[in-house]
């Protein structure tokens, strides 16, 4: 069986993900495209690197920035809402190694909001002075809390959060939301965001001493490649010489275009790498003004 206890100098990488859930698929297929692939092993917790050394654990998403605290792994994939609510412990509860936000990884969108009863006439956030306030974020709650001179009581519930004030057990909640159907189910209202969260890949701050420093530092080159050319598409157009700068202004996220002359006259030919959607309403404006035949063609990797 693979050794998995940490050790002091190591040549492998390790990433947590989260085993089930929300981000653990999304993460896992983060990682395949930036080449890493790994032996499949059904219930074990962790798979070991095929392509890399670069090694995957799976677990509970809470557990991650504790075992990034303790050395147990190098990098984690976390909704930010996690990560802040550990980093809020108080400094004697944390180890040395304290993970930050690397990247955001564009998946995992949430807030994280306080949402008082629909009949509640909301005046602002002195209201919930000497309220109780269900969470699963105690720690970012109370840091809002102090921040606004308001003191409540908060009521740490480790889920169905949302259902406290209908238990009486608690007048308002602090919880996450994404489309608000959870909350208008149970006639809640969202009155205040605290943080707008999303997966992010957490790490040290500071670089690898030993021979995980050039692998991270390759993996997150190839990470920065696949965010970026998310939704890139690489434009190709004809369009006359005198409609070109109308159409590059159409174009704020397009990079410096390669431009080609057709047949020596007056038409070019453009091809430019655009990291905005690229909407079919876009493409009709362009055409307004001026382009032709327009291509947009995927764009698979890219290395800086
Ligand atoms: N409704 C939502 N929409 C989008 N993202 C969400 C939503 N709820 C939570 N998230 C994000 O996904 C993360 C994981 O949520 P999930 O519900 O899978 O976690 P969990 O139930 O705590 O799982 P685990 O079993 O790993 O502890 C959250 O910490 C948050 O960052
Ligand atoms: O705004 P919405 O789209 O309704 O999403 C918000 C809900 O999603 C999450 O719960 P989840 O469904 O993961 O249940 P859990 O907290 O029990 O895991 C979160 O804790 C909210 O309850
Ligand atoms: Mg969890």
């Amino acid at each position: 069986m693979d050794p998995i206890a940490p050790s002091e100098a190591r040549d492998r990488l390790r990433i947590a993900i989260q085993k089930s859930g929300r981000l653990g698929p999304p993460a896992r297929a983060l990682l395949s495209s930036c080449g890493l692939a790994w032996r499949e092993q059904a219930d074990r917790l962790f798979c070991r690197g095929e392509t890399l050394p670069v090694d995957l654990l799976l677990v509970r998403d809470d557990d991650i920035p504790g075992l990034l605290d303790s050395g147990a792994c190098d990098y984690g994939v976390v909704g930010r809402n996690v990560l802040l609510e550990y980093a809020g412990r108080r400094p004697q509860e944390t180890g040395s190694a304290a993970a930050v936000e690397l990247r955001g990884l564009g998946f995992g969108g949430c807030r994280l909001d306080i949402a008082v009863p629909e009949d509640w006439d909301w005046q602002g956030p002195a209201q919930l002075q000497g309220r109780r306030i269900a969470t699963t974020y105690p720690r970012l709650l109370d840091r809002w809390l102090v921040a606004q001179g308001v003191q409540a009581d908060v009521v740490t519930l480790s889920g169905s959060v949302e259902i406290a004030p209908r238990l009486g057990q608690a007048d308002a909640v602090c919880d996450l939301v994404s489309s608000g159907a959870t909350l208008r189910a149970n006639q809640l209202r969202p009155v205040v965001t605290l943080l707008q969260s999303e997966a992010v890949l957490a790490g040290p701050a500071r670089p690898f001493a030993d021979a995980r420093g050039a692998l991270a530092t390759m993996l997150l080159r190839r990470l920065d490649g696949v965010l970026k050319l998310r939704d890139s598409r690489l434009l190709l157009f004809q369009a006359r010489r005198d409609a070109v700068p109308g159409l590059m202004q159409l174009l704020p996220d397009a990079e410096p275009p390669t431009v080609m002359q057709v047949d020596g006259g007056d038409t070019l030919a453009l091809q430019a790498l655009c990291h905005g959607a690229m909407t079919w309403q876009r493409l009709e404006q362009l055409r307004s003004a001026g382009a032709r035949g327009l291509l947009v063609v995927p764009v698979e990797r890219t290395l800086a």
